[in-house]
């Protein structure tokens, strides 16, 4: 990969701090020796702020090329300023050997505009019998240290213990879709509550996922092992983690900008866009997570970026696929809800949006301070300018976009990946 040189003036980091940001052989150098004819990027008004890390992507290849491939999804990744995604395992085939591992890992490389991070699954085909082979997916090229069988619950609990146990050795986590299968049985498609009841939906009911997150930060406290609750959406869970981190255990949580903003309402249409596991929730949960999310009980923003194909998504509610795309709207979602709010700062929003979720995947080039000689991955951000949602406005394969016709902050200008342009408005 070639590295350009680039001066980037004037730009405001995250403490406020106005600077000029030289980009050389994929890192950031002193500005003072930039050399005289060196192409500049006038960043007046804008900010930098280190690429952002996304724990939670559906990329979808190899198997559903037709939703998103490792192409597409990383170019919308980098519309979003990311700079390295993680890949979820429920691919076809599923991410459960090494060899799977190091397929993902390739196609990132070759296509990638932006890192791309296999996941292993937990359990072989994400059935939950089985544990894969978690082992060799991290003693090989790709290094896996992130395991998941996101989709499903791993909720056999010795299952979740071996688990727990096993990637302790390497210092490996669990990322775990907390949901008790019997709790939210095979019908349930709405957060039980008053809006299932008035549409006839299948409920799904809170504690479905709070009573797994309890579980499972006891078994990481037993194991003395690493836990990460994916897309934590109800004020139960958050209570238990709260209780948990006081505790010591070493358990860390992400949630999506779709649980920071959206609610329970927004299914009242049967729109499948708004289908998603877990779901929209009540406005009482939504203020817990926010909260939650200013006070780091809730550690990291994960997208949970999830496309579908048309012909998955337009069903009836009951029978669409569970969904939605977020990598390019995330930033901007979660600036309206964090931010313009008053809960987060940027600096805080930086720790939750890029160097947490790098230090929890154990990504040692992301996530870093913008410091002469760290790798040049930079988002430049225009923190006031906003625009009006088009699902079809996308770099993404799909189109189910929850946020389509609403105007919310669009603060993405350009995005650099090793010092490398992956992204220009
Ligand atoms: N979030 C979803 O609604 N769907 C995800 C699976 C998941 O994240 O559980 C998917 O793969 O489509
Ligand atoms: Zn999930
Ligand atoms: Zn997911």
């Amino acid at each position: 990969m070639s590295h350009p040189t680039l001066l980037i003036t004037g730009a405001r980091l995250a403490d406020g701090e106005v600077r000029d940001l030289l980009l050389e052989g994929g890192r950031l150098a002193d500005p003072a020796g930039a050399p005289a004819d060196v192409t500049t990027l006038d960043a007046d008004g804008l900010m930098a702020l280190p690429g952002l890390v996304d724990l939670h992507t559906h990329l979808r290849e190899p198997g559903r090329e037709d939703a998103e491939t490792v192409r597409s999804g990383t170019l919308a990744a980098a519309r979003g300023g990311y700079t390295a995604v993680l890949a979820m395992a429920n691919t076809n085939p599923v991410t459960d050997t090494a060899e799977a591992a190091e397929h993902v890992a390739a196609l990132g490389r070759r296509d990638g505009s932006a890192q791309v991070v296999p996941v292993g699954a937990v359990t072989k085909g994400l059935a939950g019998e089985q544990l894969a082979e978690l082992g060799l997916m991290h003693r090989s090229a790709a290094e896996v240290r992130v395991f998941s069988d996101d989709g499903h619950c791993v909720h056999d609990s010795r299952l979740m213990r071996r688990a727990l146990e096993y990637v302790r050795a390497f210092d490996g986590v669990i990322a775990q879709h907390a949901q008790d299968p019997r709790l939210a049985g095979p019908d349930a498609c709405c957060h039980e509550g008053e809006v299932s009841g008035r549409l006839g939906l299948g409920g799904w009911p809170a504690v479905a996922e709070s009573t797994i997150v309890a579980r499972d930060v006891q078994l990481a406290r037993l194991t003395r092992s690493r836990l990460h609750v994916c897309h934590v959406s109800t004020a139960e869970s958050v209570e238990v983690l709260r209780w948990a981190k006081a505790q010591g255990v070493a358990v860390t949580a992400e949630v999506t900008p779709h649980h920071l903003l959206l609610t329970t309402d927004a299914v009242l249409g049967y729109d499948p866009t708004y289908k998603v596991n877990p779901p929209l929730r009540p406005d009482e949960h939504v203020q817990a997570l926010r909260q939650a999310l200013a006070d780091g009980t809730i550690d990291a923003v994960g997208t949970d970026h999830a496309p579908h194909a048309r012909h998955d998504k337009e069903h009836a509610f009951a029978d669409a696929a569970f969904g939605m795309v977020g990598l390019e709207s995330a930033l901007g979602v979660v600036v309206e809800a964090m931010v313009q709010t008053g809960l987060l700062g940027w600096g805080d929003l930086v720790a939750r949006m890029s160097s947490t979720p790098a230090r929890i995947a154990g990504l040692a080039d992301q996530g870093r301070p913008l410091a002469v000689g760290e790798p040049a991955n930079v988002v430049l951000v225009d923190p006031t300018r906003r625009s009006t949602v088009d699902a079809a406005d996308t770099l993404s394969l799909s189109r189910n976009n929850p946020y389509s016709g609403l105007t919310l902050p669009d603060p993405v200008e350009a995005t650099f990946w090793q010092g490398r342009c992956t992204y220009r408005r």
